[in-house]
């Protein structure tokens, strides 16, 4: 079997292309190429890691037919459109912790050299001007810093700020007042932060909500005097206001890593007093850089070469010691999901997914999506496990999942049940010796069969000579059967049959069997 090839498309640690490497992968480094030149490029590769220069974009991503991770060495996934990639069954990972602390200390070293006017007191002081009397600081002691966004790397700014004696309030709408507590934190509301704090620092992604969430409107309402920093995200601060505020005294100074438009060659900030900024150097230090080039080709190979899921943003994590329990599972849930996506008729708008015994103690969120791609297959080639709860939403499918450790009649059972134009219709399976997937229920009668390459599904009425009449059908036609499976609701009444045969059936013959005295419903079906 050929590697996989994996393109590293930004600056990184030279430790990422050594470990994807030594993990079984071919990696190429090519960084700064135009967006045109990825295009012609990413055909070629199953994996891509980046960190914020590269823009994963829709052009990209339809261009990227062999892609099926995206691993983003660092925070922040703005630079990716993950419902597109989610949509072709991209996985798209980031490394959420290797620059946090890193990225937290630039917060802090910001923050002291606003108060302290260090960059503009150093660069006069080199000019010979010894400016002793032109910098009066502030402490920062006994001052209130206001977070927004008390996550990973604002409780890590909070820890460092109690270190320097500030008393830290943070508005969070997602902070829970325990975890507040815990960081021995103020939790408030934005109006009061704004109002109270004299140093206030960002710490949230860049989203609808958190977009210019320091508008024109809110920076009038802060504290005159208050000193600004964002470590986070340019967008989140309305930069032509903040100059405004800056000219006019009320904003004492402000610190910047990040703009709304990167790279940042121009800004209306740049030449404003007190305004101290760096070129998103956030995350740039060696520890960061090493733990996160570590990490994403560390995570990236593990999903290539042994289909463990790690810090994924748009599936659930399966690690490589789960991946290998889930797989027989995941088999069985595609294939109980495609028997009934091959079976139900009509717009399947409500589906339970019920997990029982042994996979109950696993990770089911895997099952449900193997499940639901098994289903919509027949709605779409590039269906997959990743894409698959996506699509179910977006075709307004409501999907229950019910998890049960306790065993029933078998020690592990996925039991489907959906909502058709015939009522709930259900089907379960269970695994024989340990990894065998197999049908045991369809539709309420019992049977047990292998669900593998082509079938026929024959419902009908009990009847004697039935068996023999389709027997006679198929091998008049040529068509071998592998294997045949009975099952019946009761004596005499609907019975099902279902066959395994080597070769594709023919219309004219379904027809023939379709008309045979008894038969209820015939189809052909593929595994
Ligand atoms: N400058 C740089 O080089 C770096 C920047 N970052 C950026 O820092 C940001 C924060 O990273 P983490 O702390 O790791 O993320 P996180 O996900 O741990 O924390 C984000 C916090 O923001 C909060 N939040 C979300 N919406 C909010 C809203 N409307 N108002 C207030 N709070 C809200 C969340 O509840 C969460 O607690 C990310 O955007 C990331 O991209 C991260 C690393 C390096
Ligand atoms: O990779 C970088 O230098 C930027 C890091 C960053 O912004 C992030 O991790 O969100």
């Amino acid at each position: 079997m050929s590697k996989p090839r994996v393109l590293i498309s930004d600056k990184m640690d030279p430790n990422a292309a050594r470990i994807f490497e030594e993990n079984g992968c071919d990696v190429d480094v090519i960084t700064g190429e135009t967006p045109e030149q990825l295009i012609a490029r990413i055909g070629d590769y199953d994996g891509l890691a980046i960190r914020s220069s590269t823009r994963v974009t829709k052009e990209i991503l339809d261009a990227a037919t062999n892609l099926k991770v995206i691993g983003r060495a660092g925070i922040g996934v703005d630079n990716v459109d993950i419902p597109y990639a989610s949509s072709k069954g991209v996985v798209v990972m980031n490394t959420p912790f290797g620059n946090s602390i890193t990225t937290a200390e630039h917060a802090i070293a910001l923050m002291m050299a606003l108060a302290r006017q260090i960059p503009e007191a150093n660069a006069q002081t080199q000019a010979g001007l010894w400016p002793k009397n032109g910098f009066m600081g502030v402490e920062v002691t006994g001052k209130t810093l206001g977070l927004i966004g008390a996550g990973n790397i604002g409780s890590i700014v909070a820890s460092r700020a109690q270190g320097l004696k500030m008393k830290v309030i943070a508005f969070d709408p997602f902070l829970s007042a325990e975890r507040a507590i815990e960081m021995g934190i103020e939790k408030v509301e934005l109006e009061q932060l704004l109002a109270r704090a004299d140093f206030i620092t960002l710490h949230t992604p860049l989203t609808a909500e958190t977009k210019n969430i320091l508008s024109k409107e809110n920076l009038a309402k802060t504290k005159k005097g208050v000193r600004i920093v964002n470590c986070a995200r340019g967008g989140l601060i309305d930069e032509a206001a903040l100059r405004e505020m800056l000219d006019s005294g009320h904003v004492a100074g402000a610190a910047l890593d990040v703009f709304a438009v990167e790279p940042a060659k121009e800004n209306v900030l740049f030449g404003a007093p007190n305004f101290i900024c760096t070129p998103h150097l956030g995350a740039s230090t060696t520890e960061a850089q090493v733990n996160v080039a570590l990490q994403v080709a560390e995570q990236l190979s593990d999903y290539l070469v042994n289909g463990g899921v790690t810090n994924a943003l748009n599936m659930p994590s399966l690690s490589a010691e789960e991946a290998p329990k889930l797989k027989p599972y995941m088999a069985l849930a595609e294939k109980l999901g495609s028997l009934v996506g091959q079976l139900a008729h009509g717009n399947l708008t409500r589906i339970g997914i019920e997990v029982e015994g042994h996979a109950a103690t696993l990770n089911i969120k895997p099952i449900t999506g193997a499940v639901l791609a098994g289903l919509m297959r027949r709605y779409s080639d590039t269906v997959n496990m990743v894409n698959a709860p996506f699509i179910a939403k977006e075709r307004g499918m409501e999907v229950r999942e019910i998890r049960t450790e306790r065993e029933g009649a078998y020690n592990t059972l996925i039991r489907i049940k959906v909502d058709t134009e015939q009522g709930e219709r259900t089907v379960a399976g269970t695994l024989f010796g340990k990894n065998q997937p197999r049908l045991v229920d369809i539709f309420g009668i019992g049977i047990e069969a292998d669900l593998d390459g082509h079938m026929l599904y024959i419902s009908n009425e009990d009847a004697p000579g039935f068996i023999g009449r389709v027997g006679s059908i198929l091998g008049e036609a040529g068509i071998n059967i592998g294997t045949f499976h009975l099952g019946r609701r009761n004596a005499g009444g609907e019975a099902v049959l279902l066959l395994s045969v080597d070769q594709a059936i023919p219309e004219i013959v379904l027809k023939t069997i379709c008309d045979t005295q008894g038969v209820r419903t015939v189809k052909a079906l593929s595994f």
